[in-house]
């Protein structure tokens, strides 16, 4: 098999927190993390909230709050993923579609955040085809965050993040918010991304639409990795899943007639 183009070695995350006694405790949200993500895949994060998807996305991107101490390493095309490489590198070669829209510069139209990054020459045409690519009037452009709906801001914050020049996407929950239509079309974009040769992150909640596109599925949970299965892994009642938090995750799903739901609290690896 190639190189991982993005690998996570033991990485973990913890922040020192006051207790209601004022004393200081540690926690450690991500801890012994191990993932791979190869060029032209979609490898999909899936967890229940809590679990620590967004810290991995903010580590690989080095914007986790100062407060933090994180220990592992990244490395990104075989080599360090340092927090200088890493300036150099955002934008032009790597991707981020955080979960807060709060990202988005609240005092800026937002036509001119699409236009952030992109050449020059032609970059209001471009801004203008992205705009129809997701759905967005041409008018949306003159306004201002606050003034469009947490759907429309998602889609704007996936046209940022497209330029031809990106070799890695993360994508941390693109889809809540949208409807159908255009779920299936920031989906299937994703999928475009990987077909190009990119290396797809996508972190969500929503495992049905994680296991429609991706090639791989990642379980977190609690900070770790449980498990990471080829997307076909995930059918009949699981037996091709290794742990019986996985196959219970599986077999709760409403299309499978939440089966074993009521015991998902309690398995263990
Ligand atoms: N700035 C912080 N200070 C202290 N603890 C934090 C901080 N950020 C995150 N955490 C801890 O890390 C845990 C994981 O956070 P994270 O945002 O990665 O979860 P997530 O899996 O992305 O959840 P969601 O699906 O709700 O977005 C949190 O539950 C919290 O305990
Ligand atoms: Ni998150």
């Amino acid at each position: 098999m190639n190189e991982p183009f993005l690998s996570i070695r033991d990485l973990h995350i913890s922040f020192s927190r006051y207790t209601p006694k004022l004393t200081i405790e540690q926690i450690t949200p991500v801890r012994s993390l191990n993932i791979e993500i190869y060029r032209g895949e979609i490898l999909a994060v899936v967890g229940a909230s809590g679990s620590g998807k967004s810290l991995l996305a903010h580590a690989i991107m080095g914007i986790l709050p100062s407060n933090a101490k994180m220990s592992g390493e990244i490395y990104y095309d075989g080599q360090p993923l340092t927090p200088k490489k890493i300036k150099q590198l955002q934008g032009e070669k790597i991707a981020f579609i955080p979960q807060s829209i709060n990202y988005l510069d609240p005092l800026m139209k937002v036509k001119k955040q699409v236009q952030i990054g992109l050449p020059k020459k032609g970059k209001k045409k471009i801004q203008e085809s992205l705009f129809e690519a997701y759905d967005l009037q041409k008018q949306d452009g003159d306004l201002y965050p606050f003034q469009l709906s947490g759907g429309m801001l998602r889609r704007v914050l996936f046209a940022t993040s497209v330029r031809d020049s990106v070799k890695l996407v993360i994508a941390d929950e693109p889809t809540p918010g949208i409807h159908a239509e255009a779920l299936d079309k920031v989906l299937k974009q994703l999928r475009v991304f990987a077909e190009n040769g990119m290396a797809v992150l996508l972190i969500t909640h929503d495992i049905l639409s994680a296991l429609s596109i991706s090639d791989r599925v990642t379980i977190m949970k609690d900070g770790t990795a449980l498990e990471t299965a080829s997307a076909n892994k995930f059918e009949g009642r699981g037996e091709q899943l290794k742990t019986s938090y996985a196959k219970a995750l599986w077999r709760a799903l409403p299309t499978n007639d939440f089966l074993n739901a009521e015991g998902l609290d309690n398995v263990t690896m």
